[in-house]
């Protein structure tokens, strides 16, 4: 955003033009959201200050009772040019500033270097506390928008707008979890797509003359523990590969018929769409090592990203990894950066597409391109789920989708499944509505 808004001013817009637009789209959402409730808008020194002052102007004309409330004169120009076209009064942020309904917060955003100081985060807090609704303009105080950190603590808003692009924080954890609803409001500037948020994805239409091996073979490695495979096969056929094989060397109840048991292993059947190896691998590396051996593309999940040992065995190998933290951290050691960075880093050392799970999921691949999953249901933490993750991503890589696009769409469809299943689910419910999931995409 920082180098679009550069380029945006080297052709000739102004950054008050800018300001004016991100003012008005903040006030038109929150006029949205509180109507005529009486607002205190939280003004900082820099241009995130400035959007509050413009947004007072505009919710003023629309007859909403304003007040702002600065923590010292505006600093930036812009700011100062916002300020100026303030009519009204501006009283000084402290501890005897009473509160308003509506409590729109333009403190700090993309300029924030270090936490709030003490007594300023106090009253914010007490503002916060004392107001009934909260609104965050870019980004809640705080925050450092680039990493999701908090840089001193920070309430929790219904409701986040953003201009132009999505910011890490939006979508990282644990500023993600403070923002509410986010608005991203267009201001006339386009960011890069190379990071962006998982959308909608598109699956490559059914080959009218296909057969069941053109639609995706993926063959799952059982290891110890054969629940979890089962899981990732059910999974993987739920989500439309034409074959789903499990290679076991004793027979697992309870899989679907349709799915095909067999004890030979297979590995370098050039048919084979997607290996899937590690849901329930346990301490059997050798499993890992037969994996490695095969050319098909391949999800690695669970014990064999532990037993993996060094991300540089991934090198030339056409594989999709999908590690939560404690996974990420026992390959990859302790990264610097934010988690995007890690993420990023972690790709480009391995060769490998990245699906570093978590409230946040992001997937990374070597070639820079990062996406950020829609925040999906909490209630997705639960025993299993992983394993129908690494399915899903098999599935669509079987049918078709290139790695980083097969991992993005299987995380996009997993939280709608989730959100479909319910807040009682459990894996195999997940499982289950992975059909519904993709009947979304027909609508
Ligand atoms: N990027 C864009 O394209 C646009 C950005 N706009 C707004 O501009 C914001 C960024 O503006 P700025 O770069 O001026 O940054 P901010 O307004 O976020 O903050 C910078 C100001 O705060 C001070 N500051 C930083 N950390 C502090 C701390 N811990 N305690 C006290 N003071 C501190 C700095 O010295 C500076 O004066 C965005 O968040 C957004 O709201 C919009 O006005 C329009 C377009
Ligand atoms: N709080 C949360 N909110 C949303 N999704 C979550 C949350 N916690 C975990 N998840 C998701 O649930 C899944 C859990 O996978 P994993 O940790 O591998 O579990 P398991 O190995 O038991 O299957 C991942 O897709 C992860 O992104
Ligand atoms: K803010």
């Amino acid at each position: 955003m920082r180098a679009a808004e550069q380029r945006a001013i080297a052709a000739g817009t102004s950054v008050e033009a800018l300001m004016e637009r991100a003012g008005a789209a903040l006030a038109e959402a929150a006029y949205c959201h509180a109507g005529k409730m009486p607002a205190l808008i939280l003004c900082g020194p820099g241009n995130n200050g400035g959007d509050g002052y413009v947004a007072a102007r505009h919710l003023a004309d629309r007859g909403v009772e304003v007040r702002i409330a600065a923590i010292s004169e505006p600093k930036s120009e812009a700011a100062k040019w916002a300020r100026g076209q303030w009519r009204g009064e501006v009283e000084a942020l402290n501890s005897s500033t009473g509160p308003s309904l509506l409590l729109i917060d333009a403190l700090f955003g993309t300029g924030l270097r270090e936490g709030l100081e003490d007594a300023l985060q106090k009253q914010f807090y007490r503002l916060a506390a004392d107001s009934q609704m909260r609104i965050a303009c870019d980004v809640p105080s705080g925050v450092d928008s680039d990493s999701g950190v908090e840089l001193s603590s920070v309430p929790g808003f219904e409701m986040t707008v953003t201009f132009g692009a999505l910011k890490p924080a939006h979508r990282l954890m644990p500023s993600m979890g403070k923002c509410g609803r986010v608005v991203l409001a267009d201001i006339g500037i386009e960011a890069s797509p190379e990071w962006h948020e998982l959308g909608q994805p598109v699956l490559p239409a059914l080959d009218p003359g296909g057969h069941k091996y053109s639609r995706g073979l993926v063959h799952a490695l059982a290891g110890k523990m054969p629940g979890a495979i089962a899981l990732s096969a059910k999974a993987a056929a739920y989500s439309g590969a034409g074959y789903v094989r499990v290679s076991t060397s004793r027979s697992i109840d309870g899989l679907p018929s349709a799915i095909v048991q067999t004890d030979t292993a297979e590995i370098n059947d050039g048919r084979i769409g997607c290996l899937i190896v590690g849901p329930g691998m346990g301490d059997i590396p050798r499993v890992l090592t037969l994996a490695l051996t095969s050319h098909a593309p391949k999800v690695i999940d669970a014990d064999a990203i532990t037993h993996l040992g060094e991300p540089e065995r991934l090198r030339g190998q056409d594989a999709i990894i999908t590690p939560h933290q404690g996974e990420f951290e026992r390959l990859f050691g302790k990264l610097e950066g934010s988690k995007a960075d890690r993420a990023l880093e972690a790709a480009k050392r391995s060769g490998a597409v990245i699906v570093y799970k978590g409230p946040d999921t992001l997937v990374a691949s070597p070639d820079g391109r990062l996406g950020f999953a829609p925040p999906a249901p909490a209630w997705l933490a639960s025993a299993g789920t992983g394993d129908v993750l690494a399915g899903m991503i098999a599935a669509m890589r079987g049918r078709g989708l290139e790695a980083f696009e097969a991992a993005s769409a299987a995380v996009w469809l997993h939280g709608r499944a989730a959100e479909i299943a319910g807040a009682q689910m459990i894996a195999d419910d997940l499982a289950a509505a992975i059909p519904q999931a993709l009947a979304l995409l027909n609508d």
